[in-house]
């Protein structure tokens, strides 16, 4: 990629292009680093003071005991935010300021991670905030369009110090004369560096070079739902994380109550993606997979690939439904129960009215029973009056209303009738109802007319599997059928209690700590902070404020409660999301503000989508907005050509996203004689590798997974290298993540693995950012590397 902007790097290497020497050069070059180093320190000096602060008062804050509830909640909320604001400095240490623009108009404007004022009498803007709207043209200024920017400067800095500096003149006659397309690379040599860096396996953020197509979905206006379709590499996630911070940072008041929630395809991805915020100073957004999505429910068992696919599929509604409903039944003999000395029968008169009209309350099966009980115990109240109230003359009856309606509050505490009433509507959890769905033959049948058997014998649970592991793919279910329920949260209250007990015992000993090792001429001395802490709180008091505190985080309660709304969702690797999982993440976002971020292109997931508009229009019909990424900044040139050949079977209409760089390494086509020769070689190619900077991964077809990672173990501890050996990982574990290379092990195998083998070929193909080998003894697909 060409540009026509002029650095000082390019006239350092051209001195002739204009009348300076190279010398001169450096003396100006040098005085200008003067310069943003002394604007640096001042940056620095004023971060160390607002840090001192913060921390000042948090001590004060934290010493303080005892008043009104309301103080107490207000000393709760300063903790907060003097901890949140701590957090935040913590995070902008590195790489604080980063980018300068000088405006045409004489302005000049410093650009960084966090905003920060002077404490002089006028507020001094020292630096601008990457996400304020001032700063924006550090992202968008091109020659052809310079949005009024004289100079855009990249600051590059370590340890607080000023390492470098580039320049572009955007507003000059040469530069507007020879100007790039609008969408051009801006920050040209600073991006390049970043992507030609080592990675450590950790996603890092990209404040400093985010480039125009990307910014554009990033700040984004739209309250609605906004698709982000691009291939490999070409930022999704980084674009993701980054239009979160932006989000919170523009509409913090409404964020910060409500919540964001980012949904990835897997816990190492989590894990991956997980610094990226907090290192732009946002800790409040809650990540989670769908398998941990429920409260107190982690999935840990992988779903064979037929029953992920139905159990994804939208016909579980219908399924689930009709499971509660079965629940919901009426005595096929009449059940006989004692009450004041005479019998009562509870048949088929007794329930099936009461039953027509707790389903007609249009409850959820818990909250119905209500209804249930009451028309039940109506009619039982009037077949006791019956009996012993009529007139022996006329039958008529003697009771009055009040009478019968006493004898009805009577039975509603008689524990036999509520447990005769019970067994026809009795109260439910998503996990019974789930369990016992898919632990009967019988029970699947009755649910699943116009299912095959093939397919009912797919949901079986296998009986070796304990009852209370779950897949992925049944979290959704048990959400639903929490919905069909109305499922309130009894369980989480023993949880908490559980949880309250092991706190009030940390607290008690950490009290004991303390006062045990108070010194003993402290005591004398009566200090007066020593004092604070082991006198005025108790161990109640303590462990009390700690819940509250914790409960303050929007993340943490919303993490807990089944039913909260948050005010937007990000949802990335969403092609991957079931038709069940969509109805899931939908309940969580009522407002429909939301971020859905994927590629068709790489589905895998058995149930997983391959249209946008498939998914969404049950939702919001066509009220949906796409925007295209098209760069692939991760996978260089010569290993996209092969891939590209892969994406043109898939989806030969859907554009490969162009590489940014070319890596000037071919991928290695390493063929062998045989299948074990083949996880040899490509445990040798990776520990050699690895040996070297950066992360090493062989990605393998799901079955020889087991294979080549216990050929890993014994290779690594023979190999007797230090660095940590190199992950064996399968497509689905991949997905999202990228390497410094990759040894891609039997792409037959990997494409006829399932009906969405190509795709998994295609994900496996984009992981690296350097280099890539493909070890294979089966003929290779698609003359992949030719
Ligand atoms: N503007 C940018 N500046 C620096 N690095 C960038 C930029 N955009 C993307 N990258 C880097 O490119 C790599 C790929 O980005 P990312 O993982 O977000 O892509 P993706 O579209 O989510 O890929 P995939 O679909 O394969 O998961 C990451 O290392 C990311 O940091």
């Amino acid at each position: 990629m060409k540009s026509a902007h002029r650095t000082d790097a390019q006239e350092r290497a051209e001195p002739g292009a204009d009348s300076e020497s190279t010398s001169d050069h450096q003396v100006r070059e040098d005085r200008e680093i003067s310069t943003e180093q002394q604007h640096l320190d001042v940056v620095y000096a004023r971060l160390d003071r607002m840090r001192a602060s913060a921390e000042r008062r948090l001590q004060q804050t934290l010493r303080e005991s005892g008043g009104t509830p309301q103080a107490r909640s207000e000393r709760e909320s300063y903790e907060r935010l003097y901890t949140d604001d701590l957090t935040k400095f913590d995070a902008a240490e590195h790489n604080l300021y980063f980018g300068r623009l000088d405006m045409g108009s004489g302005e000049t404007r410093a650009i960084g991670r966090i905003g920060i004022l002077d404490d002089d009498s006028d507020d001094t803007t020292l630096l601008l905030d990457w996400r304020a709207p001032l700063s924006r043209p550090f992202y968008l200024a091109t020659p052809a369009a310079p949005e009024e920017v004289r100079r855009r400067r990249h600051i590059r800095t370590r340890s607080r110090a000023v390492r470098g500096i580039s320049d572009e003149v955007l507003e000059s006659d040469s530069a507007v004369a020879d100007a790039p397309a609008g969408g051009d690379v801006v920050n040209e040599t600073a991006l390049i560096s970043a992507l030609n860096a080592a990675r450590t396996g950790e996603m890092t953020d990209i404040v400093e070079t985010i480039q125009r197509e990307q910014d554009l979905i990033i700040r984004s206006p739209h309250r609605g739902v906004m698709v982000v379709q691009g291939g490999p590499g070409t930022g999704k996630t980084a674009v993701a994380l980054h239009r979160a911070a932006y989000l919170l940072y523009t509409h913090r008041d409404v964020l910060a109550r409500s919540g964001v929630l980012i949904i990835g395809p897997n816990d190492d991805f989590l894990t991956y993606i997980g610094q990226v915020l907090p290192s732009l100073g946002e800790t409040g957004v809650l990540l989670s997979t769908i398998g941990n999505l429920y409260p107190g429910v982690r999935a840990s068992v992988v779903e064979p690939r037929l029953a992920a696919a139905l159990k994804g599929d939208l016909r579980m509604v219908d399924v689930l439904k009709r499971a509660v409903r079965e629940y919901q039944t009426v005595p096929r003999q009449p059940v006989t129960v004692t009450f004041d000395g005479y019998p009562l029968t509870i048949d088929k008169s007794v329930i099936q009215p009461a039953r027509g009209r707790a389903r007609s309350s249009r409850r959820p099966h818990n909250r119905a029973r209500s209804v249930f009980i009451r028309n039940a115990l109506d009619a039982l109240a009037e077949q006791h009056a019956r009996r012993i109230g009529s007139s022996t003359i006329d039958g008529s009856q003697l009771l009055s209303r009040g009478d019968i309606a006493d004898i009805r509050d009577e039975m509603r505490t008689d524990p036999d009738i509520l447990t005769a009433l019970g067994e026809f509507w009795p109260p439910l959890t998503p996990q019974k109802v789930i369990t016992e769905l898919f632990g009967s033959t019988a029970r699947l049948r009755k649910v699943t007319t116009g299912w095959t058997d093939d397919e009912r014998t797919a949901l079986l649970r296998d009986h070796h599997r304990p009852v209370a592991d779950v897949s992925a793919a049944d979290v959704p279910l048990l959400d639903e059928v929490a919905e069909l329920i109305g499922y309130d949260t009894d369980g989480e209250s023993e949880r908490d209690r559980v949880e309250w007990r092991h706190r009030l015992a940390e607290a008690q000993d950490a009290l004991d700590i303390l006062t045990g090792s108070a010194p003993q001429d402290l005591e004398d001395e009566l200090d007066p902070e020593i004092l604070m802490a082991y006198d005025v709180i108790d161990a109640e008091q303590l462990a009390s404020r700690q819940v509250q505190r914790e409960r303050l985080t929007t993340a943490e309660r919303a993490y807990g409660d089944r039913t909260w709304a948050f005010g937007h969702v990000i949802v990335d690797e969403a092609q991957e999301i079931s038709a069940m999982g969509w109805r899931m993440i939908m309940r969580r976002i009522p407002n429909r503000w939301m971020t859905i971020i994927g590629d068709t292109a790489q589905t895998s997931d058995p149930a997983g989508t391959t249209s946008w508009d498939a998914v969404l229009h049950p939702y919001v019909a066509d009220r949906w907005r796409r925007h295209d990424l098209t760069v692939n900044y991760r996978t260089p040139g010569e290993i996209m050509d092969s891939a590209t050949t892969v994406l043109a079977q898939i989806a030969p209409d859907q554009p490969a996203p162009t590489s940014i760089r070319r890596s000037g390494h071919p991928p290695q086509d390493i063929r062998t004689d045989s299948a074990d020769d083949t996880v040899t070689t490509a445990v040798r190619v990776a520990l050699e590798a690895g040996a070297g900077p950066g992360v090493v991964a062989v990605i393998v077809p799901d079955l020889l997974a087991d294979v080549v990672d216990a050929s890993m173990r014994t290779a690594s501890a023979e190999f007797g290298d230090d660095t940590p050996a190199p992950r064996v990982l399968t497509v689905g574990a991949v997905k999202g993540l990228e390497f410094d290379m990759t040894v891609v092990v039997e792409p037959a195998a990997l494409v006829a693995q399932s009906d969405r083998g190509l795709g998994d070929l295609y994900v496996a193909l984009t992981r690296a950012t350097q280099r890539l080998a493909v070890v294979h003894a089966e003929e290779l697909p698609l003359d992949l590397l030719s």
